[in-house]
């Protein structure tokens, strides 16, 4: 408890670390980090920390659809990384001839997944990607499965069954294949090949030490408000998630043009926060076009009208 000036006495503070074993989680981080020296160290202490926080999110997948739980005999639960884990990670590298780098560079730089990656994390992401390619109807992720990678299309386009029902479908630079990742759930739905696809497959353990922290930040933060987003409100818990990756905050000034009339849709834009008499008012934009056209939620030419802060 507080004392009257606001702060904690020795003995309330010594009992809050006790209690919540704030001395050997900050020592377990200090080793790990020693042990990596990560060249973002920021960036690094927030994964650690967020990916720590996921144990206590397991409960939230609960939420998604119902699953059947099929997991693998001898699977390991893809829950939060261990120091033992992470101290064993080995930097996978996957050889690739002149037209896959081609295709894979291309991919990764169009793909708003990888565009906040630092250099050598996108290297690293690009090191360990490797191509998947599946025919019609072939299955590519089962669900009650565990989960082994996290997969980006390159080419082609996919269908989402859960408990065989058919939910919509994923094609262009979508994604999928996360949340058993993330959560260490069985896998959440069936993920089929509706025509011939091409796959960008990342392993889990690459997937959680790069991509993870930052998909959950995102998700965390804009989740509750894109639940009120009238045009999203018939996209089930995951698409709004999917949403949620694609976000990135702007800022207009008063007077500027948020959009053109006449000019080709590029974003889509929700309006945060606005502030009157001439303060800068904030909008969230995001690539959201693209997404709802690759759920097939959208028809192309939806933007129409000029806005202006
Ligand atoms: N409605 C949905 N519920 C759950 N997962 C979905 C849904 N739609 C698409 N998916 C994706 O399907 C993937 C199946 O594997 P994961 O559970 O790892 O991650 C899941 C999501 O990426």
């Amino acid at each position: 408890m507080a004392t009257q000036s606001g702060s904690a006495s020795v003995e309330e503070c010594e009992e809050y670390i006790e209690k919540h074993g704030i001395q050997g989680l900050l020592k377990e981080c200090i080793a790990k980090i020693c042990q990596e020296q990560p060249p973002n160290p920021y960036k690094w202490l927030a994964a650690y920390f967020t990916a720590l926080d996921t144990k206590k999110e397991v409960q939230e997948v609960s939420d998604m659809p119902p699953q059947r739980t099929r997991a693998r005999r001898g699977a390991v639960s893809a829950s939060v990384m261990t120091e033992e884990q992470a101290t064993s990670y080995v930097k996978k590298v996957i050889p690739k001839d002149y037209k896959t780098t081609q295709a894979l560079q291309a991919a990764i730089a169009k793909n708003i997944l990888f565009s906040h990656l630092e250099d050598d994390e996108r290297r690293d992401i690009f090191d360990a990607m490797f191509m998947v390619k599946h025919e019609a109807d072939e299955i590519i992720i089962q669900q009650g499965d565990e989960g082994d990678n996290f997969y980006v299309i390159d080419c082609g386009e996919v269908a989402i069954y859960v408990n065989e029902q058919y939910m919509g479908d994923i094609s262009g630079s979508g994604s999928f294949g996360e949340l058993a990742l993330i959560y260490g759930t069985p896998r959440a739905a069936t993920i089929k090949a509706k025509s011939a696809v091409k796959l960008w497959a990342i392993d889990r353990d690459t997937y959680r030490r790069i991509l993870m922290g930052s998909t959950i930040r995102k998700r965390k933060m804009y989740e509750s408000l894109l639940e009120k987003v009238s045009i999203l409100e018939s996209l089930d818990k995951w698409e709004r998630l999917t949403v949620a990756d694609a976000l990135e905050p702007c800022t207009f000034m008063d007077g500027d043009n948020v959009v053109i009339q006449g000019d080709e849709g590029e974003d889509f834009f929700i309006v945060v926060e606005v502030q009157l008499t001439h303060a800068p008012f904030v909008l969230w934009q995001e690539t959201l076009r693209k997404i709802l056209l690759d759920l097939g939620l959208v028809c192309n030419g939806w933007r129409c009208g000029v806005c202006s802060g």
